[in-house]
């Protein structure tokens, strides 16, 4: 085992140790309640299966016959969730055809970020993941089920069933998604073409017809974004069937894959002699092996707010630190949009998550002695070097490749794209942040320029468009924490951002908002804790301020006359403009009660 793994899993063992006893203590009491539909009244029971056929009704008389509550994040505005509509009905087919029985437990919201990205309604996206977390207890806690399949792809639904899970994690949980798209227009030509409209050299028309292009059919968006950053975190966390992660919509092994999940849902329920609860899975282990796979794959920057808030959850407590030192030792093996030029179907076509995991596993950099839902395929993490495929009719899985099929895409870790994991904490009088460096250029991650201050990533983006950033600069974008406006992610600034790069400026964006897993060329500081309005030292910075961000040494500070920069005030925020409007109103109380972005940027606490 690499000693950093091993030491950061040891810390992060000791820092929870009392929160993680708690929640374990917990999770033992309700799994003796167990099974759980057995302490139902006669009334509770009879309401619970009032409306299944006689069959199920007759299984759900008794406590013998595993009952699954699907929770499903189903809509037709995320492309990647629309497949999902047809699952249930398989799901409760597959139930039946062993004997259990599967019940649509609840349905979550779910919010497409690229259909908010820029407007109103992102300012409510990272509150819903605590909304989903929310909306999954309500669905589990009619307290029917042996078991869960949890299915969701996107940004903040996966994390928010996850944590909403974990409050069940007396439960045996499997995720289930859809997969991504078939490739389409290439990433990198759609953020050309979106440069072009950013400078008015083609319309809106050319625009539309690129980006229906690249997003041109059901299934997972194919940029290596937090949603495929989370495909790849439920697979090397043990939540998924081994090479589920990136199987297409609407192929035979997809829904192989679906059915056999189901299966294994009602195999490793309590009812049966392969209890694997979710408390058991999600454990300090998975969670250093999520942060290795995020950084070994260039992963989305929103991980270093969902990974904390789901390890808060199950009682465990992880700090950007963590991250940062674990990105020391991880090396960068892959390389897919906006790390590279290559998409998810590449990546999977590769050698995908078999291989990636494998190569860890070899170099020491995962824990391979966890719990999986997969203890049937092998043993802890090595069950996942394996893939699936069809032999005939039949679903079996196989050994992966041992050698990549692109190394330009899926590199070996005797050759890696970089020696470490692209992940930084930055520090200085500006508060702590991090940057992803993985997709910005060698010479672009050091920029030392003065600083333009905004309220709003609309004031920048107005300022560019009247010639005003012709300049070097560090673009300050303030009061976008997540007491402000909801942490909003800032991604459809990165055209007008990378437009200024290309002209040879140099160029960074420094923030307490986020940036989308898509974002990468422009180097962004981001998630700056304190936020502003907490009183946030950024409120401080002034236009014309000498602000250097080094991403190589882990520095981001305004170079100001200490005397003037201690006597400045942060100014006070009006924000009453964007806290009424598409929902906003609605979510004050969050605004009010959640933490920081290094505890998670949650409402929830661990010691509730
Ligand atoms: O974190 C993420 O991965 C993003 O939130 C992603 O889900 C979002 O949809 C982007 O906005 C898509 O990229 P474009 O906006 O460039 O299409
Ligand atoms: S990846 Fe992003 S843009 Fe694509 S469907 Fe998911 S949330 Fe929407």
């Amino acid at each position: 085992m690499n000693p950093t793994v091993a030491e950061v899993t040891d810390r992060i063992i000791k820092r929870g140790r009392e929160t993680r006893s708690t929640y374990l203590q917990r999770m033992n009491e309700a799994e003796q309640r167990g099974p759980h539909r057995g302490v139902l009244s006669c009334g509770n029971l009879a309401h619970g299966f009032a409306a299944c056929n006689i069959g199920d009704k007759t299984s759900l008389r008794g406590d013998a016959k595993a009952n699954i509550g699907i929770v499903s994040a189903y809509n037709d505005m995320l492309s990647a969730h629309e497949p999902l509509q047809h699952y249930p009905d398989r799901i409760k087919e597959a139930a039946r055809e062993i004997g259990a029985v599967a019940q649509f437990a609840g349905g979550v919201p779910a919010m497409c970020d690229g259909v908010t990205q820029g407007q109103p309604g992102m300012e409510l996206s990272l509150f819903s993941r605590d909304v989903i977390a929310m909306s999954t207890a309500v669905s589990l806690s009619h307290n029917m089920f042996d078991a869960a399949l949890c299915l969701g792809v996107c940004d903040k639904i996966v994390p928010g069933l996850l944590i909403g899970a974990l409050t069940f994690g007396h439960l045996p949980v499997i995720f289930v998604p859809a997969g991504p798209m078939p490739s389409g227009l290439p990433n990198k030509k759609k953020a050309e073409v979106r440069q072009l409209y950013a400078q008015g050299k083609i319309g809106r028309g050319e625009l539309l017809d690129a980006e229906s292009k690249s997003y041109h059919s059901p299934g997972t968006c194919t940029f290596y974004g937090t949603a495929n950053s989370n495909q790849m975190l439920m697979e090397i966390m043990g939540l998924h069937l081994p090479g589920t992660a990136f199987v297409n919509p609407g192929t035979p092994l997809r829904d192989a894959l679906t059915r056999a999940s189901t299966v294994r849902a009602a195999q490793i329920t309590a009812l049966g002699d392969d209890y694997t609860p979710l408390y058991r899975v999600l454990d300090e282990r998975a969670v250093v092996n999520g942060i290795v796979g995020l950084l070994a794959s260039g992963g989305s920057t929103n991980h270093t707010l969902h990974l904390v808030a789901i390890a808060r959850a199950a009682g465990i407590q992880v700090t950007w630190d963590d991250f940062h030192d674990l990105s020391a030792v991880t090396p960068s093996l892959t390389r897919i949009y906006p790390n590279g030029q290559a998409d998810v179907n590449h990546f999977h076509a590769a050698g995908g998550m078999s291989l990636l995991i494998r190569e860890l596993l070899a170099g020491g950099l995962l824990h391979g002695d966890v719990t999986t839902v997969a203890g049937h395929l092998g043993e802890g993490l090595h069950a996942y070097t394996r893939e699936p495929f069809l032999d005939g009719e039949t679903l079996v899985w196989r050994e992966g490749p041992e050698e990549s099929g692109d190394p330009e895409i899926l590199a070996s870790r005797s050759a890696p794209f970089s020696p470490d994991g692209g992940l930084k904490v930055l520090h200085g009088n500006l508060g702590r942040a991090v940057i992803k460096t993985s997709a910005v250029r060698e010479e672009h991650r050091t920029v030392q320029a003065p600083a333009m201050v905004f309220d709003s990533q609309d004031q920048l983006l107005d300022a560019f468009k009247s010639g005003k950033m012709e300049r070097d600069l560090v673009a300050i974008v303030r009061f976008q924490g997540p007491k402000a406006n909801g942490m909003p992610e800032l991604h459809k600034l990165t055209p007008s951002l990378g437009v200024l790069q290309d002209k040879g400026f140099k160029v960074a964006l420094v923030t307490d908002g986020r940036m989308s897993g898509a974002s990468g060329k422009v180097p962004a500081a981001i998630h700056i804790t304190p936020e502003c309005l907490d009183g946030g030292p950024l409120g401080k910075v002034r236009d014309g301020d000498i602000i250097r961000l080094d991403a190589t040494h882990g520095i981001l500070e305004a170079r100001v006359d200490e005397t003037e920069w201690a006597a400045r005030e942060v100014p006070s925020a009006d924000l009453a403009a964007v806290h009424h409007g598409m929902g906003r109103e609605l979510f004050a109380p969050m605004r009010t009660m959640v933490c920081g972005a290094e505890q998670g940027a949650t409402v929830f606490s661990i010691s509730d």
